[in-house]
């Protein structure tokens, strides 16, 4: 399988996936056009933020499961583009997070103490000092906008200069906040208190502009502010006009609205000081990124989950392991029911008992869906477009989840209703997390969900078992077991045979021919 890196990543990185056996290409600095044309020779694609993943290139990558972003933000990525066509998109939400942090830092240090301004006027051959008398940052209130992983990580390090920490997060508990001796306030509130105010949340429709004209106003005209979160979290044109009118002292922006920028108005102010999205720039943070996405990469290559994707729920190493084998069986019981329906399909319905289920239930549910509606559509569902594709064809999906209330300790139940009617299958995990198959429509089973199948529902009466093994013997299909279930002696009844080999067309046709045979399904788990 071939993988290209379209910005520059770290070798450590790239050099995993050729260990595992992978083609790695690295080609930078490609226009969309360019990766469009290339782009279907690839299995997975890693980029940094500098390779805009448009929608037309995921639809020109006929061959791409994975994306992998070499850092935290993903809006460089359509990610509406990419989970419709199944491409699971990665990110490393940790890797780069102190030296974005401690860049902040460094940006807020240099602002105060006006390091490039007084680099530059002396290597201009001016010793020039009155004129960059700075600040100091202790006693100053430093307000932070996001405090997730980089938010939280600056306000540790800033404590240590003895500021003041107040913080605006519409997503973090007052408790969180109390614990890391943040204030959490409202953001005109933050605006009008903070000396110095950091950004560290996404951009996105909600963020864009956040901080505008308006609320520029609010600030002290003694404050500074940062920006090393995402351009256009702050609207530049407002803020070049504060910043010249004198509202605020000064800016420090490491990323902008359109990158690279190389000229702007606000390169003209003598209180802005600028790098070129450096936040992540450090060796260890680039080690970091490339091994996270590399590893990611090779697993969900060679048919494993993904851990950190961004558009399918994240789960930690330990959740992933405990729920793999209840997401595998319930990919199978998916993936039976779709071979033995008839008719269009509606709406699903899992209901999940047991303790098992008590906190993590998503993942399972996008299993059953890949299982379900893969084998009956067309276009390739997997674990990230199933929902996607379940919305756009109307089919109605939910979810129960009772900590108790069957006869087995964990049991996921698959309820669909096609325009025939409604069918249900059911399984568990057996002791060695062994999965089985127990219950089809409204007959106990016990089946293992692996290899050819027969399905067979039948009036239970003599020789149906010995005429349909009879067929399959002269054809020379090994039996490999039989599990038999049946509501009352003389009535409805079920067959689901293993096979060694999937029983061919005429079989299939001579067994539904028998007189009491209902119905003959092949099913290939
Ligand atoms: N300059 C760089 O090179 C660089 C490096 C790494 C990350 N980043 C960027 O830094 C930002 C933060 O990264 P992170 O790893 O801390 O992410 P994170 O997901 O850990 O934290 C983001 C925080 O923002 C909060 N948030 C979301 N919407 C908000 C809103 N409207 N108002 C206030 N808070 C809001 C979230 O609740 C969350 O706590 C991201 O934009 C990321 O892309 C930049
Ligand atoms: O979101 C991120 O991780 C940072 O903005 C880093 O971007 P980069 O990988 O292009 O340096």
């Amino acid at each position: 399988m071939r993988i290209l890196a379209s910005d520059p990543v770290a070798e450590k990185g790239l050099n995993i996936l050729r260990e595992e056996g992978f083609i790695v290409d690295e080609k930078i600095k490609l226009s969309e056009e360019e990766l469009i044309k290339i782009i279907p020779q690839y299995d997975a694609l890693i980029v940094r933020s500098e390779t805009k993943v448009t929608a037309r290139i995921i639809e020109a990558a006929e061959n791409l499961k994975i994306i992998g972003r070499a850092g935290v933000g993903v809006d460089n990525i359509d990610l509406a583009a990419a989970s419709k066509k199944g491409i699971i998109v990665v990110n490393s939400p940790e890797g780069n997070t102190i030296a974005a942090a401690e860049h902040t830092i460094a940006l807020m240090m240099a602002l105060l103490r006006n390091i490039p301004q007084a680099h530059a006027a002396l290597k201009a051959g001016k010793w020039l000092r009155k004129e960059f008398t700075g600040y100091e940052l202790r006693g100053k209130t430093v307000g932070i906008i996001g405090l997730g992983r980089i938010g939280t990580a600056v306000a540790k390090r800033v404590k240590a200069f003895e500021t003041r920490v107040i913080g605006y997060d519409p997503f973090i508990s007052e408790e969180r906040a109390q614990m890391l001796g943040i204030t959490l306030m409202p953001l005109e509130e933050l605006l009008q208190n903070a000396d110095i105010v950091t950004m560290h949340l996404p951009l996105n429709n909600e963020t864009r502009n956040l901080i505008n004209r308006e609320r520029l106003k609010l600030m002290k005209k003694s404050a500074f502010i940062i920006n090393c979160a995402r351009g256009g979290i702050i609207d530049e044109e407002a803020l070049y006009e504060a910043l010249k009118a004198g509202e605020i002292a000064g800016a420090a922006l490491d990323v902008f609205a359109k990158e690279p920028l190389t000229e702007s108005p606000l390169f003209e102010l003598q209180n802005v000081i600028v790098t070129p999205h450096l936040g992540a720039s450090t060796k260890e943070a680039q080690i970091n990124v490339a091994i996270d996405v590399a590893r990611e990469i090779a697993n969900v290559l060679k048919g494993g989950l993904a851990q950190n994707a961004v558009n399918f729920p994240a789960m930690d190493k330990e959740s992933y392991q405990r729920l793999k084998p209840y997401i595998n069986l319930a990919e199978k019981l998916g993936n039976f029911l779709a071979q033995i329906l008839s008719g269009g399909l509606l709406a699903a319905e899992i209901v999940y008992n047991g303790l098992a289920f008590k906190e993590e239930t998503r993942p399972l549910t996008l299993a059953a869906l890949k299982g379900l509606l893969d084998p009956l559509l067309m276009e390739k569902v997997n674990y990230v477009n199933a929902p996607v594709v379940a919305k756009e064809r109307g089919i109605k999906v939910r979810e129960t989840v009772m900590e108790n209330g069957a006869d087995y300790t964990n049991l996921i139940t698959l309820k669909v209703t096609t325009e025939k009617g409604e069918r249900i299958i059911a399984g568990t995990l057996f002791r060695n997390n062994e999965p089985r198959i127990v219950q089809i429509d409204q007959y106990r089973v016990d089946v293992v969900p692996e290899g050819y199948k027969l399905f067979v529902p039948h009036k239970d009466q003599p020789l149906m078992i010995g005429r349909v093994g009879l067929i399959l013997g002269e054809k020379g299909i090994n039996i490999a077991g039989m599990q038999l279930g049946r509501l009352t002696p003389g009535g409805d009844a079920v067959m689901v045979l293993s096979l060694d080999h999937p029983a061919d067309g005429d079989s299939i046709k001579a067994i539904a021919e028998i007189p009491g045979i209902y119905e003959v399904k092949a099913v290939s788990l």
